[in-house]
């Protein structure tokens, strides 16, 4: 035990200072002062002292501890005085260790009896005084802090109860503690003890707590109030809980089944929150359960819903998600599970759509294109009574060879014929115009030629009644007129053939009836059915007779319409003009459209707002066969678009957005245009039993083998027939010939330019090169026989054209190119190209960018080339690298 100072150690026996020093001072201790320190011999020594004036025996001197140590228990044994006279009486006492002690009276030796008895008296009272008002303040600190929690709390005691509970018997331990006489000192015959022995058990000393146990109090004080607060909430939440489930289940109502669902979940939790007893359990998802209470809630399907899915011919996969409410994903997946790898903007067929919808559940309704069209357009019609039908003006369409004389044949019939008979004349261009004879009018298409002709048919739209084809007389038979008479016989449209330019001396039209009969347009002078007129566009010569003409063929053709009634025709072109939008210029094929009415025209639509004839004068009303000028369309419709009049705006515009969603669908379908492949399905299927083909070569001599040699592959279950046969490259007109007569498309050492190319794709035209006549027999005879053998394709890898020629005395020619479309590579086998006539095929002999040697150049990069034993290549020449691979074929 260490040394301890006068303060400390007086202290710790319980006597007041002053009292102690005396008695330091009697033991003869030199300490005087409360700050000095006592030695542990000191400490004995002051024992022995004290031991001396009590009346030990000096021989227990010996026996007495040497030093004071405070025991967790020791038991000793005293005897006390209790009455004057009588012996005294052994007390056993045991010390405990105890942080607390009893205050001890002030023992004086030189005090009488009576006086210390009365001096300890009041001295034990003053100190149970002390100590009581000291009790009472922490009692009733206690009191409140307690009544504070209980009121905070008071519902969710027994949450605390555990608590509360096992903090009782700290408390009441302590109770008896304070009851018992706990001395320090064993000094038995002090009168001191005596007074504490008697007072203690009748008023128990309160015991005087020191800092650590203040702390420890607290702290536990502080950890019940947390306690109490955590189970207050806790039993707020289980309460607010409970009342929801209570009110759900009241809510309750057998459709609506998530509900259900839910409320059970969060029943089943609710005992798992309470198993913790009163415990802050972790609670799950509580926003959840705040969010139960609003409006807002999740519901959650219980069974799968099933949609009735409207499914068009072809349909894009990401609207077929949509039309299931699935992701587009899911759509996809389960395509590949049938096989089929689809991309999110790709259409799929009826066909698979109608698996799909099934396989996901859903019930499928398959929608022909037409039937929204027709419904509605039946609702059009729904008012239309059977029209009478009157003869109407022819529609022409003039075609011919290059300078051969139509713009000038149409020019003078416009300038002439209209605006002689009307004042004012025709001030402007809108792609038609009637001309009205004492016999009748006739109407003529004002965009000559057989590539508008065809792109229209291409289109769908049959609007050429009868076919002018213009012959220069001077002149005779050229390319472009056999592709004109094949244009209109590939039309099933009736030929008039007009000997232009018979003013001139070197006019020959008796050659040119020979040269056209040989291509089985026989005039009728000769016994044919076709009528031959000679005429001059620049003096005016037969132009009467040609409208004459006309005019005896329509009737020939016995061309009726309905005069009155809904109105319906075709778009021949448009324009967005700045002042008046979008204006289209449509012919009237049946009805009489007049202002005001509503248009539907290919995926545009509007009203009438303004009318005008060839003349730009406006008109109120027009009638079959005549073109008009209309305004109030919401865009412009293409050549070709079919229009209507409607009975109202809605009606125009769901017909509009539902040709867009067509014409969406269509442009990512598989065109249906003539596919080598499927001719033999197709026969089978007994769809077709014709195989069209256009066939573009070289040169003539080409075209005649390989036309006759397909012709002849015709049997007794399928015919051959060669649409259109002609020289040179595959253009614009050749694509939408092959497009609107469902035909092959053949290119035998030529190549189609950029136009064709472009409609070629966009179409998915089937469209064959060939180099070798045999090989292009062969294969349709295959395809004919459903035999097709793996094909060995030539694929286009890449197109370079030629923008100079330099010498180099290495490799000759060198051709300095520009890469226009793919990849130029060094060894794969090239064409050279000319007018996309093929001129020569062979190899590379170099490749090169700059000065080094490639092996591949890309598009848009500049490289010289150097053909292998070729140096006539020219400025705007093509080099077209290509490379042949094996396609397997199924029928
Ligand atoms: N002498 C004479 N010249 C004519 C006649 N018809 C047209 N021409 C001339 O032939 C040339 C070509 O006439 P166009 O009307 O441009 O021929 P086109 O067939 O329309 O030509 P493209 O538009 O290039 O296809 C012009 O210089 C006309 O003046 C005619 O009957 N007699």
């Amino acid at each position: 035990m260490s040394d301890k100072t006068v303060q400390a150690l007086a202290e710790v026996v319980g006597i007041p200072l002053d009292r102690f020093l005396v008695q330091l001072k009697e033991a003869g201790l030199s300490a005087t002062a409360a700050d000095d320190i006592i030695s542990e011999e000191e400490k004995t020594q002051l024992l022995a002292h004290l031991r001396k004036r009590h009346g030990k025996a000096d021989a227990d001197t010996e026996a007495s501890p040497k030093r004071i140590t405070l025991k967790r228990s020791t038991k000793t044994e005293l005897r006390q005085s209790t009455a004057p006279g009588t012996g005294a009486k052994t007390v056993s006492v045991e010390v405990r260790k105890q942080k607390t002690y009893i205050k001890r009276s002030e023992v004086t030796a030189n005090v009488s009896d009576e006086q210390r008895e009365a001096e300890q008296a009041r001295q034990a009272l003053a100190a149970l005084e002390a100590q009581k008002s000291k009790q009472a303040a922490e009692d009733e600190k206690r009191r409140q802090h307690e009544a504070q929690l209980k009121a905070e709390a008071e519902k969710l005691k027994q949450a605390a109860e555990v608590i509360t509970e096992s903090n009782e018997p700290v408390i009441a331990e302590q109770a008896p503690k304070t009851e018992q006489p706990l001395i320090e000192t064993p000094i038995v015959e002090e009168p001191v003890v005596e007074a504490a022995a008697e007072v203690a058990p009748k008023e128990p000393e309160i015991p005087r707590l020191t800092t650590e146990e203040r702390l420890e109090l607290e702290k536990k004080e502080r950890l019940e109030a947390a306690v109490e607060r955590t189970a207050a909430k806790v039993r707020k939440a289980a309460e607010a809980k409970q009342q929801t489930l209570h009110k759900k289940k009241q809510d309750f109502k057998p459709t609506r089944g998530p509900t259900t669902t839910i409320a059970a979940a969060t029943n089943d939790a609710t005992p798992r929150g309470k198993g913790k007893k009163g415990k802050p359990g972790r609670r799950e998802k509580p926003e959840f359960e705040i969010e139960l209470q609003g409006k807002h809630k999740f519901e959650k399907p219980v069974a799968p819903t099933v949609h009735e899915v409207t499914i068009p011919e072809t349909i894009i996969v990401s609207d077929l998600a949509a039309k299931m409410n699935i992701k587009a994903a899911e759509v996809i997946k389960h395509l590949m599970k049938l096989g089929i790898m689809t991309t999110i903007n790709q259409a799929i067929d009826q066909e698979t759509a109608v698996i799909l919808v099934e396989e996901m559940g859903h019930k499928a309704i398959m929608q022909s294109e037409d039937d929204f069209e027709q419904e509605m357009l039946a609702e059009v019609f729904s008012e239309a009574e059977e029209q009478k039908l009157f003869p109407r003006a022819p529609i022409v369409t003039i075609m011919g060879h290059v300078d051969h004389g139509k713009t000038s044949l149409l020019d003078y019939i416009r300038k002439t014929r209209v605006a002689a008979g009307e004042a004012g004349g025709i001030t402007q261009h809108i792609g038609a115009y009637q001309v009205k004879t004492d016999h009748g009018a006739v109407t003529f298409l004002d965009t000559p030629g057989h590539a508008a002709f065809t792109a229209m048919r291409a289109r769908g739209a049959e609007v050429t009644d009868i076919v002018i084809v213009v012959v220069a007389a001077d002149d005779g038979v050229m390319p472009q007129t056999k592709e004109a008479i094949e244009h209109a016989r590939a039309a099933n449209v009736p030929i008039i053939v007009a000997l232009n330019k018979i003013d001139k001396p070197a006019a020959n039209p008796d050659k040119v009836m020979q040269e056209m009969a040989t291509l089985n347009v026989v005039p009728e002078e000769w016994g044919g059915d076709v009528q031959f007129l000679r005429v001059s566009a620049k003096v005016g010569t037969g132009i009467d007779e040609l409208i004459e003409a006309l005019i005896v063929q329509a009737e020939v053709l016995e061309l009726k319409a309905p005069a009155e009634g809904i109105a319906s025709g075709i778009c021949i072109e448009s324009r967005l003009d700045k002042g008046r939008g979008a204006v289209a210029t449509v012919l009237i094929q049946k009805g009489t459209l007049s202002k005001g009415e509503f248009v539907l025209c290919g995926h545009e639509y509007g009203r009438i707002r303004a009318m005008f004839d060839e003349k730009a004068q406006a008109i109120k009303s027009a009638g079959p066969s005549a073109p008009v000028e209309i305004l109030g369309l919401s865009g412009t419709p293409s050549a070709g678009d079919e229009f209507l009049v409607v009975q109202n705006e809605r009606i125009a515009r769901e017909l509009a957005a539902h040709r867009e969603d067509r014409k969406k669908s269509s442009r990512h379908a598989a065109a249906h245009a003539s596919k080598l492949d499927d001719v033999f399905s197709r026969m089978a299927a007994g769809e077709t039993a014709t195989l069209n083909v256009v066939i573009k070569t070289d040169v003539q001599g080409s075209l005649e083998a390989l036309r006759e040699s397909l012709v002849s592959l015709s049997n007794d279950e399928v015919q051959v027939k060669c649409i259109y046969g002609g020289v040179g490259g595959i253009n614009e007109g050749d694509a939408n010939l092959a497009l609107a007569s469902s035909a092959i498309l053949i290119g035998f050492n030529v190549r189609a330019d950029a136009v064709a190319r472009k409609l070629i794709e966009e179409k998915d035209i089937d469209l064959h090169y060939y180099s070798i006549i045999y090989e292009a027999i062969d294969e349709v005879k295959r395809a004919i026989n459903g035999m097709l053998a793996p094909d060995i394709q030539e694929k286009i890898v890449g197109l370079a054209e030629v923008r100079d020629v330099f010498r180099s005395p290495k490799f000759g020619a060198i051709a300095g190119c520009m890469v226009t479309d793919g990849n130029v590579k060094r060894n794969l086998p090239i064409r050279v190209l000319r007018e996309n006539v093929v001129i020569y095929e062979g190899q590379l002999e170099s490749l090169r960018r700059f000065k080094d040697d490639v092996n591949e150049v890309k598009m848009g990069m500049e490289c010289g080339i150097g053909v292998k034993n070729y140096n006539d290549v020219k400025p705007g020449d093509q080099i077209e690298v290509f490379e042949r691979i094996e396609v397997k074929r199924e029928i």
